[in-house]
């Protein structure tokens, strides 16, 4: 019998917190966004099908997917063949849009395949399989888009702890509005884009805006968390990628947006709001000054709690 497997949409960085701080949100109106995958028959090869509203952007050549390559990876971890699998990926994240996409493909494909097989791999065992595989990808090691796709949440990333990741504290009524305008940035050349060493009053900007923000999230002072996020470290150095943030940010705050910030590597741009309404209103505002093509979309978001899972009622597909 067919299994449905789905993982959501990723913001990694969350302004302060470069490559250490990421969430994972879902649209209020009940939709998915993020990835749907199948698993339909074991067969004697593995062969991978694609849909989905952005599966054009993907590479024709299924063998250079991400899916495939995260099963030979999950073989290779577990030291031993597995059978082939007849897989279908409903491909509803775009591709280099800062939403996690690469990392949604390889959480909902390992995640999978961990479930199929009777979960072999550990929860930790798991993450850090879904980062190297993302590491794979974008140059460098990071977790803070697949860790909030697998574990839901807004997620701060604790390097050198076995741990891994923990889930910080939210405020349910903030409203996230995520606007993708339809172009490509890749993640390896946003990366790029940022100088390897920082100025030391730079470091201290950054370890001081991200405790502010973290110590402001547990004693729920909103005023205060809000107040901390400001990028010092991505924004300055990708600005000339994204020419468009000084204007829509301008305009944003006369509606009443909180924070406007660069979701993970860029162009997606989310609108933290306080409220439904002024969230609304941001949508409106993105949708009609951000969007480029047909290709763009707006969602407004809440956090979502739960991460990659199995779908219960696939009719929710495309
Ligand atoms: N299933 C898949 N989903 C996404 N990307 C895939 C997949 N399979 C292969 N790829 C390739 O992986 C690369 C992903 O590039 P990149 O890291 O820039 O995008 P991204 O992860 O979608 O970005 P972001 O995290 O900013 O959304 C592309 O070259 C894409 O063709
Ligand atoms: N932290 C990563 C996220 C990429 O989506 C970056 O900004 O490069």
């Amino acid at each position: 019998m067919t299994q449905y497997y789905y993982a959501p949409a990723s913001t990694g960085n969350f302004s302060v917190g470069f490559d250490l701080l990421g969430a994972a949100f879902e649209p209020v109106n009940g939709q998915l966004l993020g990835d749907v995958l199948e698993i339909r028959a074991e067969c004697a090869q593995s062969h991978l099908s694609l849909s989905g509203r952005y599966h054009h952007q993907l590479p024709t050549d299924t063998d250079h997917n991400l899916i495939l390559r995260c099963y030979q990876l999950f073989q290779q971890r577990l030291g031993k063949e597995l059978p082939g699998l007849e897989l279908h990926l409903h491909k509803e994240l775009p591709v280099g849009s800062g939403l996690g996409s690469s990392a949604c493909s390889i959480v909902v494909a390992c995640y999978a395949f961990n479930h199929y097989f009777g979960e072999p791999l550990s929860k930790p065992d798991l993450l850090q399989l879904m980062a190297e595989a993302e590491g794979g990808v974008s140059g460098s090691v990071h977790y803070d888009n697949v860790a909030p796709s697998y574990l839901g949440g807004l997620q701060l990333m604790l390097p050198g702890s076995s741990r891994l990741s923990r889930a910080l504290p939210w405020f349910d009524h903030w409203r996230v509005v995520l606007c993708y305008p339809g172009t490509t940035l890749s993640t390896k050349a946003a990366r790029e884009a940022i100088p390897p060493q920082l100025p030391l009053a730079t470091c201290i900007d950054f370890a001081a805006g991200l405790s502010r923000f973290i110590s402001a999230m547990y004693v729920q002072d909103e005023a205060e968390a809000l107040a901390a996020l400001q990028d010092v470290v991505a924004e300055p150095a990708r600005a000339l990628l994204m020419p468009e943030l000084p204007a829509l940010r301008q305009a944003l705050t006369g509606l009443g947006v909180a924070h406007l910030g660069i979701s993970g590597a860029g162009p997606t741009v989310f609108a933290l709001c306080s409220s439904e309404q002024i969230a609304e209103q941001a949508a409106a505002y993105l949708a009609a000054h951000y969007e480029k093509n047909q290709d763009a979309m707006t969602h407004i978001c809440r956090l979502a709690p739960q991460g990659a899972r199995t779908l219960k009622d696939p009719t929710q597909c495309s």
